[in-house]
């Protein structure tokens, strides 16, 4: 079982690039190796919520929702973190304008969708490797707002509020039921107080080492 660091990823990240895979190309392989799996587990078209920050976790989200969309599932996106989002994450939400099936819905007004919609899988890209510290406020009420939703809870690399590195668990972290998490475990994965709330894991192969 491979399980690499936040730093050791990016390292190894690197070596794919440097050996001829772009960053571009990694993402879509996350993202696609999860829309797979989801795909397997939901064939009948579902009606998802992909919440998303502004780095690359939300960027694998972005990439899922244009390939579930794509099997005529019905996809609402909402960016948690603000509209700047890392350059790849904003080719994949250029990648989602005009499709079909696909709606961006603003911030404030998750906690009246969640009310009346209900959403089969909640899909989680906030913060993944790149996370460090605290919690922002809107992290942890957008958080708790999706813990008491009904819904497959699904979480990119691991829930937000988990610390990849050290196995740190905020009090509002996403609680997930399933977590697809790309190219090794990391060491939240393998310690009890990660694994409390990541539900299933699943490692997927992304192309690197
Ligand atoms: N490593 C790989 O091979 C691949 C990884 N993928 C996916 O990418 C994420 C990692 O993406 P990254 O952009 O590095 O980081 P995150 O998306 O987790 O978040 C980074 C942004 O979040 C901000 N941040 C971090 N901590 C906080 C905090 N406490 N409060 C507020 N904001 C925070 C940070 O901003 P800074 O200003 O602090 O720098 C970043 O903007 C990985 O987990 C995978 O899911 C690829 O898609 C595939 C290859
Ligand atoms: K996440």
């Amino acid at each position: 079982m491979k399980v690499y660091t936040a730093a050791q990823m990016r390292a190894h990240e690197q070596m794919a690039v440097d050996a001829g895979t772009s960053f571009e190309q990694l993402m879509e392989n996350a993202g696609g190796a999860a829309a797979a799996d989801l795909l397997r587990r939901h064939p009948e078209p579902a009606r998802a919520l992909v919440v998303c920050g502004k780095g690359n976790n939300g960027g694998d989200g972005l990439v899922m929702a244009r390939l579930l969309q794509a099997e005529g599932w019905r996809c609402d996106v909402v960016f948690v973190l603000g509209s700047e989002l890392s350059p790849l994450a904003e080719t994949n939400r250029r990648r989602l304008l005009n499709l079909a099936g696909i709606s961006f819905i603003g911030a404030q007004a998750l906690p009246g969708q969640l009310a009346q919609q209900r959403y089969d899988v909640l899909i989680e890209g906030i913060f993944g490797t790149g996370f460090a510290g605290r919690l922002p406020a809107a992290v942890a009420d957008c958080c708790r707002l999706l813990n008491a939703s009904d819904g497959l809870k699904v979480a990119l690399d691991m829930p937000t509020g988990l610390n990849g590195d050290t196995g740190d668990v905020d009090a509002d972290v996403f609680r997930a039921e399933l977590t697809y998490t790309f190219g090794a475990y990391k060491p939240a994965h393998i310690m009890d107080a990660g694994r409390a709330v990541c539900g299933e894991i699943v490692c997927l192969d992304i192309g690197i080492q």
